[in-house]
């Protein structure tokens, strides 16, 4: 059983035992002393009946005490009906002759004309003792005070009538206490199950980063306002991490595509030089570690400028535009190709010797001078020059491409269109 089913249901337990205590226990005192006056009452008018029906025969207590004694008087009066006898009223309780209480009788004055243990007759009763006593009147007049005196006798019928009754009350008691237990389970179980749905989702937050999750409570105290709450409080922390997200995503690929306009040139999407040289510099320093082969090469549209004077410079911009595709479908993945100044392009090789650049180069140099001009305009004509280098003992990249800068320059100077060394 979980703890806060256990201590509710403890609770509710003890509350409903300290509870059905008190209260049977009040209401065992009300019954015992409503059941008593009601035996008082009963007993007080039939002494009352026998006391005035005394009087009313020979006319005065003192007359008639000396005559007949009362209680053979009573006796007498109460005897068992004899055949002839005019019916008599039943009475009450069969008590089989022994009244519930015995009264002392006083006259009017609280003098003792009958007494009992303690209070001989002839004196005068004690103040309390009057305090308790019940005229008997005649008419209007009080006759004499009767005063009850010990323990009520309790007839057997009595007694079983109590028994029952405190039997009715335990009863009752138990069931109360079986009723506060079984509330205490359920109302425990109730709220123990509520509680624990909302610690479920809230550790499924903490633990598994679990967004969004509600809780089903259908109940209408401070547990479903908890539930509540948390729903209300998830559904905007489900809201404000989907913003993030969706903001982080955002930020990420605009700094993705800062990052990519950073390192390539606008006119012909080729790498731009400062990123060239990084690259360049850190695939040299992998070459020279592990003694692998690199080659770069350096190449320089031929008569560029006159393609610019001639034509356009929106041609001469398409030149460029076209001699990057050629560049970049006629070499690997691998290679770096990068647009390095106006009309001069660079391509490192790595893992290439002298040779297998030159091959590649020759059939760049190849494709440029047959690719279909004649589409950007009929007379015009593209070549390209380029000189290359593969001395890794130049000391850096920038070096070897000063190299292949001077073979672009004899490639140039040798009639242009051409590849040094050659393959
Ligand atoms: N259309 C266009 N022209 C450019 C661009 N960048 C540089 N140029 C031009 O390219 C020309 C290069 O001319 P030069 O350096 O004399 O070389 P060349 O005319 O190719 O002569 P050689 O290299 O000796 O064959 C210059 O006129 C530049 O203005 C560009 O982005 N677009």
């Amino acid at each position: 059983m979980p703890p806060l089913q256990r201590k509710l249901t403890a609770a509710l337990l003890v509350t409903g035992l300290a509870s059905t205590l008190s209260l049977g226990g009040i209401a065992h005192w009300m019954l015992m002393r409503d059941f008593q006056q009601s035996v008082m009452d009963e007993a007080f008018a039939h002494f009352s009946a026998d006391a005035l029906a005394y009087l009313q025969r020979y006319g005065s207590w003192a007359e008639a005490t000396r005559y007949q004694p009362f209680p053979e008087f009573v006796r007498q009066r109460h005897r068992p009906p004899m055949p002839g006898d005019a019916p008599r009223p039943r009475q009450g309780f069969d008590r089989r002759g022994a009244p519930p209480f015995h009264f002392l009788i006083m006259d009017p004055q609280g003098r003792i004309l009958k007494g009992l243990d303690g209070l001989p007759e002839g004196t005068l009763a004690p103040p309390e003792v009057r305090a308790t006593a019940r005229p008997i009147r005649v008419g209007d007049r009080v006759e004499l005070l009767a005063s009850p005196q010990g323990e009520p006798v309790l007839t057997r019928r009595d007694e079983d009538y109590l028994a029952a009754m405190r039997q009715a009350l335990l009863t009752g008691m138990a069931v109360a206490v079986v009723l506060a237990l079984a509330l205490g389970l359920l109302m425990g179980r109730r709220m123990s199950t509520s509680l624990q749905l909302l610690t479920h989702a809230i550790r499924g937050m903490q633990k598994n980063r679990e967004l969004p999750r509600q809780v089903t409570v259908r109940s209408g105290d401070e547990i479903g306002e908890l539930a509540q709450a948390f729903n209300a409080m998830n559904a905007e922390l489900t809201q404000a991490h989907r913003d993030l997200r969706e903001y982080a995503e955002l930020t990420a690929s605009q700094s993705a595509r800062l990052k990519e306009l950073s390192i390539r040139d606008p006119l012909t999407d080729l790498f731009n030089r400062r990123h060239f040289d990084e690259q360049a510099n850190s695939l040299y320093q992998q070459a020279m570690r592990y003694g692998h082969p690199l080659s770069v090469m350096v190449g320089d549209l031929d008569f560029f400028k006159q393609i610019n004077d001639d034509f356009s410079h929106a041609v001469g911009d398409e030149v460029l535009r076209r001699v990057a595709v050629l560049l970049r479908d006629g070499t690997r993945k691998a290679d770096l190709v990068a647009r390095y100044g106006g009309e001069e392009f660079v391509i490192l090789f790595p893992e290439s010797t002298l040779a297998q650049a030159a091959h590649c180069c020759e059939k760049l140099r190849l494709a440029i001078e047959i690719h279909p001009w004649h589409e950007v305009h009929p007379q015009l004509r593209v070549t390209m020059s380029m000189g290359l280098s593969d001395t890794l003992a130049a000391g850096s990249v920038e070096k070897m491409i000063a190299e292949a800068d001077s073979y672009l320059y004899q490639a140039k100077h040798g009639g242009r269109n051409r590849v040094l060394p050659a393959a």
